[in-house]
């Protein structure tokens, strides 16, 4: 007969997040039946042990258990004394709570002696003690007890003491983390086994007790055998409360909802592993099993005006064709071989602008109402369905990533009637099959609960899991298959929390689809066009290092980027498109001989890092693949309110490549973003620096006063490098001109190594006030790595001349300082400075010949936009002004894109 283990499914309140009340709620929302109170929480907790008591009856959960007693048994005289007395107080809190069962844990203390007699004469003391007052004894074995570390030991313990309120506590991670038989329980009599405590565990080589208290899993999603311990323990008639006891670093701080429903899909599926095949197909308590698989059969992406596109572009590109459009909703049905692809256009409140995400998987059931039945005996929200009435009744269910699980029945896809043929059919030039698995990320936080659930709800076997040491930090992995091998569902997660300078891309998702010819697959698909990720050379010499393959497959995976890997049955190659909407993409994988796997561990790595690099190239190339584009600087002075990281961001958004920053304070007045002396603002600075692929083209300000050292500047020009700047801006407002020389002399010196450069800027109301003055210095100072800035708004102020801007060295320009003004040179300072700090326009909007003086430089200079302009920005915002001004330079300074050719 099966056991049916979850009549009495119990939860330690040390498995859940929060204070005990939220504890509390959560393991009853679960509908766990009764609960083990740890001392701790009952200590902070604001209830009296009475409300406890009170609140555990109104929620109908029994308190099971109260623990730790610890390091009782085994002492010396005086010290039993104290232990007695403190037990007896313990046995007051028990009584008030209603508790009956005390956890006593095998002593790990200095005081114990190795004697197990006087441990059970000490523990049948306990037990008479207890047993008056109607209490139990529940004596379990740490494994990392002094004397006492195996329940073997203590069950020798407990039979010598022979009193009836003591009995054992079997806890499944003291027992099978250290590799002892947990067959033996089997001679326990039931009546003498007074508690069951249930914890899994990844195989670790590590301290037993950092492993316990840090590691635990819910049962099913470690490396032990479970499903055997509960059958022995269940094997001895045992019929009192199975009690999940997992100590774990995420479960901790997990909302501890989450956390209780994971654990009771645990026990749930537990009760079906420990049942086995004799479970019958419906019990009224039980689990209806699993029905068969039958394969993928749609995957389902949210996209938008942005994603869509290129996501349809990148499938066209491989081979599929836009076969139907569904009769009431925006989703479009792309289909190739069994492999079908949903897009839906419908807005989708969780997805980002410009991301295509999974939002639904189609899969196979053999029955699809059982799945149904089973997903809500595993507290699986089955979703309603809106349905016209013409359209497939279709059962789904919510994952807890948010996606939604189709099951749909074998008995013809009726569903794809609810799709209107478009007339297009595959024609199959991409020879894809199939869709061969799906592969999502989770945050760390969910990925427990997100595997549990995929593998409890669909009856799907875990991998192994992996772990792989990838570009941006840790990566585990595990993939899980139903028995038929023909749905696969590989999750990820970044197990330690990322930091915040990490450019990875959030949560990557990709579909990969089958082929029989990788090879021929990536030659057609590359023919259409298809955005094939390239692999690096690097990674074929490898593979020929480690393989020895023959040389033509060799060029063939090369030439094609395919990846490589074999086991001991066959030979895996896939390949990848590029980021299709920031985070999915796709992969085209081709299985020789039953290989199973998903890849060695070296190719994930070389994948990310293949889309990492892509990622820059285009954010940063995509200008530079149109000749008749400039790259853009948003210049710090343009929108002095943002903060460095603020600016990063709009310029990212604005569509520019570079930034410039102001690192020192000019004026009195004006914001300051000590990015030299603050870490914190830093190190924000870099994430988004990281995050967006923008750069820092250049730091300001060196303003070299009569009475300033250029050594000041060390700590400025080490920032500028920090923070990935190519060049300095200087100002020399000093009359001396053999003084000026010499300081902007050594201040280039000093930026040598730091690969900067110096780039004067000759501002018409300083001491160096044009562009002869500018250029005298240069020559004067003599240093390879000083530069010349022109600023359109001091060129025309100061009167410098087009002419001789043309036949200055092209090597001294680095880059320029683009904006427009209002026509005629104001004739004070306080105006000049006024317009260049609050009053400058876009170009083309003033009197400046803009083009004019541009034209006069070498080409390719990114055009810094800096245009100070208060009134605007007070009206839209600097975010917004900095996106008008490239919007309005672009107009004017970049040769209009011809409109595309038609497709
Ligand atoms: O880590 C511990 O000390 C500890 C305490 C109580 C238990 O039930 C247990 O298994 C471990
Ligand atoms: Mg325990």
């Amino acid at each position: 007969m099966a056991h049916d283990i979850a009549h009495h499914p119990a939860i330690a309140t040390v498995c859940l997040s929060g204070t005990l009340e939220d504890k509390l709620a959560a393991a009853a929302a679960a509908r766990f039946r009764g609960v083990e109170i740890f001392a701790s929480d009952l200590v902070a907790s604001a209830w009296s042990p009475e409300r406890v008591r009170q609140e555990c009856a109104r929620r109908g959960l029994s308190i099971d258990l109260y623990q730790p007693f610890r390091d009782f048994e085994a002492v010396p005289p005086d010290v039993l004394a104290a232990n007695l007395r403190r037990a007896e107080r313990t046995f007051d809190v028990l009584e008030r709570l209603g508790a009956t069962t005390l956890l006593v844990c095998s002593s790990v203390s200095p005081d114990a002696v190795d004697d197990d007699d006087l441990a059970a004469e000490h523990l049948h003391e306990l037990a008479s003690r207890a047993h008056r007052r109607g209490l139990r004894i529940a004596y379990e074995a740490l494994a990392w007890g002094r004397f006492v570390n195996t329940y073997a030991h203590a069950w020798r313990i407990v039979r010598r003491a022979g009193h009836p309120a003591l009995g054992l506590c079997l806890d499944s991670f003291h027992v099978l983390s250290r590799a002892d038989d947990p067959a033996g329980i089997r001679v326990v009599p039931a009546d003498r086994i007074f508690h069951v405590q249930l914890a899994d565990a990844p195989r670790m080589n590590m301290d037993v007790v950092e492993w316990s208290r840090h590691h635990r899993l819910f049962p099913g999603l470690g490396a032990f055998d479970l499903a055997g311990f509960a059958g022995h323990v269940l094997s001895t008639g045992y019929t009192g409360p199975l009690s999940l006891e997992v100590f774990n670093d995420v479960y901790r701080q997990a909302d501890p909802r989450h956390a209780a429903i994971d654990g009771m899909r645990s026990l749930l599926a537990l009760q079906e592993a420990v049942g086995g095949s004799a479970a019958p197909a419906v019990r009224p308590d039980g689990l209806p099993p699993a029905p068969a698989l039958g394969g993928h059969v749609f995957t389902e992406l949210a996209v938008d005006e942005r994603s869509g596109p290129s996501v349809a572009g990148a499938l066209t590109a491989l081979g599929f064709a836009h076969t139907g459009q569904h009769r009431s909703k925006p989703v479009e049905l792309w289909e190739q071989g069994a492999a079908r692809v949903l897009l839906n256009f419908a807005p989708h409140s969780r997805v980002a602008p410009g991301t295509a995400t999974i939002c639904a998987l189609g899969l196979e059931s053999a029955d699809p109402a059982r799945s149904a039945r089973r997903a809500e005996r595993l507290l699986a929200p089955v979703l309603p369905r809106l349905r016209q009435p013409e359209e497939a009744e279709l059962v789904s269910v919510a994952a807890p990533d948010g996606i939604a699980v189709f099951l749909v029945g074998t008995d013809g896809h009726d569903w794809l009637a609810d799709f209107v043929p478009t007339g297009h059919t595959a024609p199959g030039d991409g020879r894809i099959t199939a869709t061969d698995h799906v592969s999502l990320t989770d945050s760390v936080d969910d990925f427990d609960e997100t595997t549990l659930f995929y593998r409890a709800v669909l009856g799907l076997r875990a991998d192994e899991s992996t772990e792989i040491a990838a570009p941006f930090g840790l990566i585990r992995g595990r993939a899980a298959r139903d028995p038929a091998g023909l749905v696969t569902i590989a999750l990820n997660t970044a197990p330690l929390r990322r930091g915040d300078w990490a450019p990875a891309t959030p949560s990557p998702q990709h579909i990969a689809f089958r082929t029989d010819d990788a090879v021929a697959s990536a030659r057609a698909m590359r023919a259409l066009g298809a955005p094939v990720l390239t692999i690096p050379d690097n990674y074929y010499a490898d593979l020929d290092a480690r393989l020895d393959l023959p040389p033509d497959l060799l060029a063939a995976l090369r030439a094609h980027s395919i990846l490589y890997d074999r086991d001991e049955t066959g030979g895996y190659l896939h390949f990848y498109t590029e980021m299709l909407g920031s985070r999915l993409f796709f992969a085209v994988v081709q299985r020789v001989d039953g290989y199973r796997g998903h890849g060695d561990p070296t190719s994930a790595p070389v994948r990310m890092a293949a889309h990492r690099e892509r990622r820059l190239r285009g954010l940063r190339d995509a200008p530079e693949r149109d000749r008749r584009r400039h790259d853009y600087s948003l210049a710090h002075l343009t929108a002095l309110s943002l903060s460095p990281p603020e600016l990063v961001d709009a310029a990212a958004a604005a569509g520019y490549r570079y930034v410039g920053l102001r690192l020192t304070r000019v004026t009195p007045q004006e914001p300051h973003y000590p990015l030299a002396t603050d870490p914190a603002l830093m190190r924000s600075t870099r994430a988004r620096l990281a995050a967006t692929g923008i750069e820092v083209l250049d730091v300001e300000l060196a303003r070299i006063s009569p009475d300033e050292d250029p050594r000041d500047f060390e700590r400025f020009l080490e920032t500028g490098a920090e923070l990935g700047a190519r060049h300095v801006i200087a100002q020399l407002p000093d009359p001396d001109r053999a003084r000026k020389v010499d300081r902007f002399a050594r201040l280039c010196e000093l930026a040598r190594p730091l690969g900067l450069t110096v780039d004067l800027e000759f501002p018409s109301w300083t001491e160096t006030p044009d562009l002869r003055e500018a250029a005298r210095v240069l020559r004067g100072a003599e240093q390879p790595n000083a530069g010349l800035l022109v600023d359109l708004l001091h060129f025309a102020r100061s009167g410098s001349s087009v002419a001789d801007l043309r036949a200055l060295p092209a090597h001294w320009f680095h880059f320029v300082h683009v904006c427009d003004a209002p026509p005629g040179v104001p004739t004070t300072n306080e105006e000049l400075i006024h317009t260049a700090r609050f009053e400058r326009l876009f170009p083309g909007e003033g009197g400046i010949d803009v083009r004019g003086i541009l034209d006069a430089l070498p080409r390719g200079l990114p055009f810094a936009l800096e245009i100070p302009r208060a009134t605007l920005v007070a009206q839209v915002g600097a975010t917004e002004h900095a996106r008008l001004a490239i919007t309005a330079a672009r107009d004017y300074l970049d040769i209009p894109h011809e409109a595309p050719a038609a497709a």
